[in-house]
């Protein structure tokens, strides 16, 4: 494949040649046999700027995001400030193309301060030179029935995403595990699947008559498969993401009490991982999404009740990927690049990301080596924090290089220097 100005200009055997022969400024990148994707798309990241630049930067979150081989990332809105305003969320892009290393895309609140009760001012953010196109108070549901209807009713007005963090905040007062043997064996404050499935059939319906376009984060139970497929069923505009870590863990991991393993909502039952599985193999959840969660070592080294929620994805999404959906022969490398990188593109309307390898299109792309294997450390890890569940694990599939039109982002597990040069990586 030949890429010129940041698109792909040529494809087939000797292209490559016949570039280095003309240009010996040409950068060449041997595949080496792997697998090219469209570059990943990540609907749901936690970048932690502004407010908590110890914990993640834009900067250090592109270059995990671009080690990971994704070339756009959501960024969401519970930074501090709040991202409900234009002044943030158009600050978050333009820093985001300063560093350049991956398309940041800001996540508008959907209330003031994701205090959930008055709507942030949408419109402005949606005009801004961002084009704020989602809206979420995720890490918060909002769970107003009628500050949802409203904000739905808007989201149709200007064509937009509502994203939901399902959490009926009722149901999960003190809640800290997934509610079921092993939280009451361990002795913890149990979060009932029916929190999430509440909300999600709530909102299916709120959606059904808005008209709006509502997309589920993070689903984590088998209950919200089912609703999931009802909703479809009646033509609701409904989509919804699994996270690698809902994909491959359950609650089994909590017996060591290691809040490392703390997220929201939080680690399921086997039975679920299987149904989450095969609803993203059947197209029922339609992507992948790691929602991405950096914390500071203390806030994870300490007893479980009082640790913060999240885990780190961007590097460790794609591997993950493969060992439960490639390996058991649930999708192929085909499907890969439909829930990590089609899918996400379609429901947020990127025009430019998720697009066929095709000759005209933008070069925006993802090199695999699906054989080769690597050590999980967290202090390796690009992000400023450490708090992965996978530590010392081994992963296979390695991103060898990720290209964001037309310029590699990352190759051979180092990200380029940030555009601009920054140094605050
Ligand atoms: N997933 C989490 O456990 N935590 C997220 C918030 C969220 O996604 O709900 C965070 O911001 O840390
Ligand atoms: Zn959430
Ligand atoms: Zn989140």
């Amino acid at each position: 494949m030949l890429v010129r100005d940041g698109m792909i200009a040529a494809i087939g055997a000797g292209v490559a040649d016949d570039a280095t022969d003309t240009d010996t400024d040409t950068e060449v990148i041997d595949g080496g046999g792997g697998v090219l994707l469209p570059g990943f798309v990540d609907m749901h990241t936690h970048l932690r700027e502004p407010g908590r630049e110890d914990t993640e930067t834009i900067a250090s979150g592109s270059a995990a995001a671009a080690l990971g081989g994704y070339t756009a990332v959501f960024a969401m809105a519970n930074t501090d400030p709040v991202a409900d305003s234009v002044v943030v969320t158009d600050h978050v892009h333009a820093v985001g193309r300063q560093v350049g290393l991956v398309d940041v895309h800001p996540v508008g609140a959907v209330t003031v301060g994701l205090g959930g009760t008055q709507l942030a001012e949408m419109g402005t953010m949606a005009a801004g030179t961002a084009g704020v196109r989602m809206f979420s108070d995720d890490g918060k549901c909002v769970h107003d029935p009628l500050v949802m209807r409203r904000a739905l009713e808007y989201a149709r007005g200007l064509d937009v995403l509502i994203a939901q963090h399902a959490e009926e905040p009722r149901l999960t007062v003190g809640a800290v595990a997934h509610e079921g043997p092993t939280a009451a064996r361990l002795g913890l404050t149990g979060w009932p699947r029916s929190a999430e499935e509440s909300i999600v059939a709530r909102d299916a319906i709120l959606a059904r008559d808005a008209g709006g376009r509502v997309h589920i984060c993070h689903a984590s139970t088998a209950g919200t498969v089912e609703i999931l497929k009802w909703a479809r069923a009646q033509g609701i505009s409904i989509s919804a993401e699994v996270t690698p870590h809902h994909l491959l863990l359950d609650d089994s991991r909590l017996e060591t009490y290691d809040a490392v393993n703390k997220v929201n909502p939080p680690l399921r039952e086997a039975s679920d991982c299987r149904a989450l599985r095969e609803a993203l193999a059947e197209g029922v959840i339609d992507c992948v999404a790691t929602d991405h969660a950096p914390h500071a070592a203390q806030e994870k080294c300490c007893e479980f009740a009082n640790a913060r929620p999240g885990m780190l994805g961007l590097q460790t999404a794609l591997p993950i990927v493969v060992e439960t959906m490639v390996t058991p022969g649930l999708l192929d490398w085909r499907g890969v690049a439909r829930v990590m990188s089609e899918r996400p593109a379609q429901i947020t309307r990127l025009p430019d990301q998720g697009r066929p390898i095709a000759v005209g299109e933008p070069a925006n792309l993802t090199i695999v080596d699906p054989e080769t294997s690597w050590v999980v450390r967290g202090d390796e890890l690009a992000s400023r924090s450490a708090n992965t569940p996978y530590e010392e694990m081994t992963m296979t599939a390695t991103v060898v290089a990720t290209v964001l039109r037309g310029r590699i982002t990352a190759r051979d597990g180092h990200a380029a220097v940030p555009a601009d040069g920054m140094e605050t990586l």
